[in-house]
């Protein structure tokens, strides 16, 4: 049975607090985008080792047993007791990109297997089984535009369309911490929520709806507030550093004509239209 695990990009994203328990209260929005991976799972013939990762496309550092969809199967096999299992991943998502491509593996990995064995666990309790995976990690299971709060992970639906707009992502090859990129944080509230934010037109959205981590990491990674302004310049209605980096978004409205700009050989680059 193969998935495909999408990403999701931020629009707004306030730290407002520093917890006792060393993590950040925030507040965002995740919104899904058609830059996927590939994700299969079959049942193994080997009945050795519970479960065998075959890895293409784009390198992720460390051992099998680190990658989060090995975490995922572990999780529910320890809970279900089940089959060993061939892994087949193929990752076309850039990692450290504020895109949540970990997360998103890991979370289909358990819809995955609760698809393929039957095992009938409701999506709330797949959300609960992702939460312990990764903060954005659960928000992949109904995988809808999302406000969340709380330390990433706590949701409500809202009522936010971008269908038709299209998206130019662009990773550059620089490498963002995200526990540095809090630590470098002073949170507060922000001016404009951005839950009211983004019930606003599009076309306002550009000195409201703020990216917190971007007054942090732009002046450490300057490659990434230049590609931001570089979006703006080729006619982006929108556009954004993801999460805590280093990608960065563009919107652009339905009828643009996408510029074609030369972002050099390094840099990772995506483009697509919104549903
Ligand atoms: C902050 C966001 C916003 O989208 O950044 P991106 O990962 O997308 O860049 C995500 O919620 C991140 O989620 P995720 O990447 O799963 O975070 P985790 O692995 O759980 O945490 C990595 C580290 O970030 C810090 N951390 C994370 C989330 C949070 N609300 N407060 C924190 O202080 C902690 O130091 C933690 O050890
Ligand atoms: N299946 C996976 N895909 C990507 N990264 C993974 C995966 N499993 C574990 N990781 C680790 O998770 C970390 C965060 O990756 P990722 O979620 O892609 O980035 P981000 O949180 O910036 O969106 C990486 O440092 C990587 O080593």
């Amino acid at each position: 049975m193969i998935a495909f695990p999408n990403i999701k990009i931020n629009l707004g994203l306030s730290i407002t607090e520093k917890r006792p328990d060393g993590y950040h209260n925030l507040e965002t929005v995740f919104y899904p985008v058609a830059l996927e991976d590939a994700l299969e799972i079959r049942t193994s013939p080997d009945t050795d080792r519970k479960f065998t990762l075959y890895q293409h496309g784009m390198e992720i550092a460390g051992k099998p047993e680190d990658n989060l969809v090995v975490k995922a199967y572990l999780l529910m096999d320890k809970e279900f007791h089940l089959p060993p299992v061939e892994i087949h991943l193929y990752k076309h998502i850039p990692s450290g990109a504020g895109l949540g491509g970990g997360s998103s593996d890991a979370a289909f990995m358990l819809k995955l297997l609760n698809n393929h064995y039957q095992l009938g666990v409701s999506e709330e309790q797949l959300e609960v089984y992702a939460a312990t995976l990764g903060a954005d990690c659960a928000f992949f299971i109904k995988n809808r535009p999302t406000f969340a709060e709380g330390i990433g992970n706590i949701f409500s639906p809202v009522d936010l369309s971008l269908s038709g707009y299209q998206i130019m992502i662009i990773k550059p090859d620089v490498f963002v911490s995200t526990r540095e990129a809090f630590a470098n944080i002073r949170p507060h509230h922000p001016e404009y929520p951005v839950k009211e934010v983004i019930r606003r037109p599009v076309a306002e959205w550009k000195d409201t709806l703020i990216n917190d981590f971007e007054a942090s990491v732009f002046p450490q990674h300057p490659i990434i507030g230049d590609i931001k302004k570089e979006l703006y310049h080729h006619g982006a209605i929108y556009a954004s550093m993801s999460g805590s980096g280093s990608s960065v978004f563009g919107l652009f409205t339905p009828d643009t004509l996408l510029p074609e700009i030369d972002w050099g050989t390094d840099t990772f680059c995506f483009t697509g239209t919104l549903k």
